[in-house]
């Protein structure tokens, strides 16, 4: 686990690819107009793992995210991705950068004009240059990626449930085989077995692929399941970061009640286990958490909406 307080270096700490960062953000500060939202912020994130980003609403964990993509400025600070300070470099550099890297927005954000199909195909039209027979070749393996029905390549996104929304967004994030992915709290509006059903997906795509993800989410199942390591905004900062169960051991106020709140409940901590990549986290006793209890209770509303401590 690391705290702001001791943070490590990007690389060459740990054994292995597995921990090598594909991004790394140094002493980042975006600021809107006089109002700070990142202050010298740091954070790595590490090729094949599914990093969790909590932080109570407003603490600018959708700002990070796009400036990292480049679609805000930072005031200050150091953003490399793969390798790159993004600082330094051409046109053509920057493109071939994106182009490793996909989006899920928040609400899907799919052209409701346009069939999932031709959704799918936007990034392939913006980026590369294929005949219109290998883009639906392309695109209908995409579908079939993220667990679409073939005939879903024709509907218009009006005319799917939210679960397939997401997922149809999902596979236009992956459209380009990208090596990281974004999302946007991507289990949000959906029902729980859609939302474990989304989960498996993503953990699959990490585990086949070998899929880095970095996910902004309010849902504790998703923590639990799938994420490798957890990051907390909080003070402007990254707070901390670690396993879930390296969290729960965390003294703050914030990141106790998120996880320990008056609407907790009971969390598998097994099945979470069995669902995790078996590489990134060690499994725990049967039956028994890190804490030395029987699962853990834990919150899953308290959090977003409870103050950190400033
Ligand atoms: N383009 C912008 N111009 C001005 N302020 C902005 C802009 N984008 C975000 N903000 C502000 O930055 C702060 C952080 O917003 P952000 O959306 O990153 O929060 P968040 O942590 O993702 O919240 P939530 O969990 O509710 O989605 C908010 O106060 C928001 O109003």
């Amino acid at each position: 686990m690391t705290s702001k307080d001791n943070r490590q270096p990007s690389q060459g700490t740990d054994a292995g690819a597995a921990q090598e960062a594909v991004i790394s953000v140094r002493d980042v500060t975006v600021a809107f107009g006089r109002n700070v939202i990142l202050d010298k912020l740091d954070l790595d994130i590490r090729r094949g793992e599914v990093l969790g980003f909590i932080g109570p609403s407003g603490s600018g964990k959708s700002v990070l995210m796009r400036t990292i993509l480049g679609l805000n400025q930072k005031k200050s600070g150091l953003i490399d991705i793969f390798g790159q300070d993004v600082d330094k470099v051409n046109e053509r550099q920057k493109m071939a950068i994106d182009m490793r890297m996909g989006v899920l927005f928040q609400q899907g954000a799919l052209f409701s004009s346009l069939t999932v199909l031709e959704n799918i195909q936007v990034p392939m039209r913006e980026y590369l240059d294929l005949s219109p027979k290998l883009m639906n070749e392309l695109a209908r393996l995409k579908i079939d990626l993220v667990g679409l029905k073939p005939d879903t390549a024709e509907k218009y996104p009006s005319e799917l449930s939210g679960g397939m929304i997401k997922r149809a967004a999902l596979a236009r994030a992956l459209a380009l085989d990208p090596e990281v992915v974004f999302l946007d709290e991507p289990t949000s509006g959906l029902d729980p077995i859609g939302a474990a059903d989304f989960d498996d997906l993503i953990a699959n795509l990490r585990d086949t692929m070998g899929l880095t993800v970095y996910m902004v989410t309010h849902d504790l199942d998703s923590l639990f399941a799938i994420c490798d390591r957890i990051a907390v905004l909080g003070q402007k900062k990254v707070l901390v970061d670690g396993t879930v169960e390296e969290l729960l051991k965390f003294d703050d106020p914030w990141v106790q009640t998120y996880f320990n709140g008056k609407r907790a409940r009971q969390i598998d901590m097994n099945a979470a286990n069995r669902r995790r990549k078996s590489s990134a986290i060690p499994v725990e006793k049967k039956g028994t958490d890190l804490s030395g209890t029987e699962n853990q209770n834990t919150n899953l509303d308290a959090g977003p909406d409870t103050e950190l401590n400033q």
